[in-house]
């Protein structure tokens, strides 16, 4: 049999959001730290809902150029299964904060082309795990979560040495395709599963989770 593919819902803020990432079956949640998001948790209240993930679902704590002092509060604080970075982190401090931590970490890199791709192959020798995810809109104003969607055929026959997760504008309604044309085995979604920005839907979710449980041809 296929494996299910693994989805992360990013952006948590609530206990009832957790519970709804439990029910549809997910596989990591995302705890978002960056001031200027409405998804942003204190260190406190990330503690406070990442005890609530069962076992089994990696808790994944997101950070942009954080330095060592909030990594080690955020590390120090809260019970963890993975890093992101999704900032303009080099490749060394990718690897300093590997080796500093002890966790296994997931790099996002912005794609909008070709050129774009291609950054990607400095990541996948040092991380974890890279994220794929869509280049944020010039006016936007966080590094992610935008609810945008990059052009998928750039990256429709690519494979890296290491997991790789797809995000970027996904919804229950696109997701089933995204993952035909990729080849995705795992998923990113924030805003396609929220009914307001950080306010997520466990209707939403369910049905995001449920739509990539369904086969596509490719
Ligand atoms: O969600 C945020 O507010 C955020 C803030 C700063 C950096 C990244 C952020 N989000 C990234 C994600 O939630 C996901 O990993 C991914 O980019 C998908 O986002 P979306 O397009 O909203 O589904």
């Amino acid at each position: 049999m296929t494996p299910a593919i693994r989805v992360k819902i990013c952006g948590l803020t609530r206990p009832e959001d957790v519970a709804a990432v439990a029910e549809a079956g997910a596989a990591y949640c995302g705890f978002v730290f960056f001031p200027r998001s409405p998804r942003n948790l204190s260190v406190a209240a990330a503690r406070d809902l990442a005890v609530e993930v069962p076992v089994g679902i990696a808790k994944v704590a997101l950070v942009v150029n954080a330095d060592d002092a909030l990594l080690d509060e955020i590390t120090g604080t809260v019970p963890l299964d993975m890093l992101q970075l999704h900032g303009a982190e080099s490749p060394e401090r990718v690897s300093e904060i590997r080796a500093r931590y002890g966790l296994p970490v997931m790099k996002a890199v912005g794609v909008a082309d070709a050129e774009d791709v291609a950054a990607l192959d400095d990541y996948a020798t040092v991380a974890d795990q890279i994220l794929v995810d869509a280049k944020p809109p010039k006016s936007a104003t966080l590094p992610g979560g935008n609810g945008v969607s990059f052009d998928w055929r750039l990256i429709s026959n690519r494979r890296w040495p290491v997991p790789w997760m797809l995000a970027g504008g996904l919804t229950p309604e696109n997701v089933a395709e995204a993952i035909a044309l990729t080849g995705a085995k795992q998923v990113d979604v924030s805003s396609g599963v929220e009914a307001a920005p950080g306010i997520k839907d466990a209707q939403m979710i369910r049905d995001f989770v449920a739509a990539t449980r369904v086969p596509m041809m490719r």
